[in-house]
């Protein structure tokens, strides 16, 4: 994959800062997002003035919530971002760019390689129709409403595993509006928190959603049955 230079892909000093040692791979990323990524149609023209504010430093703020050596899973990675971003960050960490959509990745492979990401890998596929995956961390951004990501995420995460939902404003709102739907998915506990303030402005909102139990809850039907066999065996 080739990348011009590009002076709108040239990182603020905020990058280097939050990059440290990291910074040239950041930029690369940076250069291959206004490049290829806006050739193939992956990130709209619109976006290069503002690839670093508001798509890579948003998305690298999260870095502080990820546990050292996690296992993570970004779903519906699009272009790589949130994934690529944190890959490129923490090489102590396995992430996994779950993308369902072929043509991205293929770019995503092609930024994997060309970044020599040796902690980031591709997979081709839905969040729903994963079986084999196992996660400390579920990133997302802009994939879906929060009930229905939450749908897709919790089953892939093990206890004390968290999603992190990256979100706009109506964080807040969307998280008081799913808290019954979402319990009823599997035990967990839901936060609103803001990342990255004095860093990136505004500061990056995350509604992360922590498993609290091993097992899964049970379906309902499975439930009732449940209590029909105990109430079934007192007798
Ligand atoms: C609006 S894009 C966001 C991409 C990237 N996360 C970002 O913030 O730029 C949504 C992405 O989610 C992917 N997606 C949609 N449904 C999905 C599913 N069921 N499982 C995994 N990814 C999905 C789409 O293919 C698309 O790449």
């Amino acid at each position: 994959m080739t990348s011009g230079a590009d002076h709108r892909t040239v990182p603020p000093e905020t990058a280097a800062a939050l990059f440290g040692d990291r910074i040239d791979t950041a930029a690369r990323y940076a250069e291959l997002l206004a490049g290829a990524g806006v050739e193939r149609g992956l990130i709209g023209p619109r976006e290069v003035p503002r690839l670093w504010d508001r798509h890579i430093l948003n998305c690298a703020v999260v870095e502080e919530l990820v546990p050292h050596g996690a296992d993570l899973v970004d779903v519906g990675s699009g272009a790589g971002l949130p994934g690529v971003v944190l890959g490129i960050l923490r090489p102590d960490v396995s992430v996994v760019l779950l993308e369902p959509l072929l043509r991205r990745t293929v770019f995503l492979r092609e930024v994997v390689a060309s970044l020599e990401l040796e902690n980031v890998r591709v997979e081709r596929g839905r969040a729903e129709e994963q079986k084999g995956l196992a996660a400390d961390i579920v990133t997302a951004r802009a994939v879906a409403p929060l009930t229905r990501l939450a749908g897709w995420a919790l089953p892939l995460l093990r206890k004390d595993g968290s999603l992190l939902a990256l979100k706009g404003e109506q964080a807040e709102s969307e998280l008081e509006s799913a808290r019954k739907e979402l319990s009823a998915l599997r035990p967990c506990a839901a936060d609103v928190i803001r990342v990255g303030s004095g860093k990136v402005d505004p500061a990056t909102t995350v509604v992360r959603i922590t498993v609290t139990s091993e097992s899964e809850r049970p379906h309902p039907s499975r439930r009732a049955a449940a209590g029909r066999k105990k109430r079934g065996r007192k007798r």
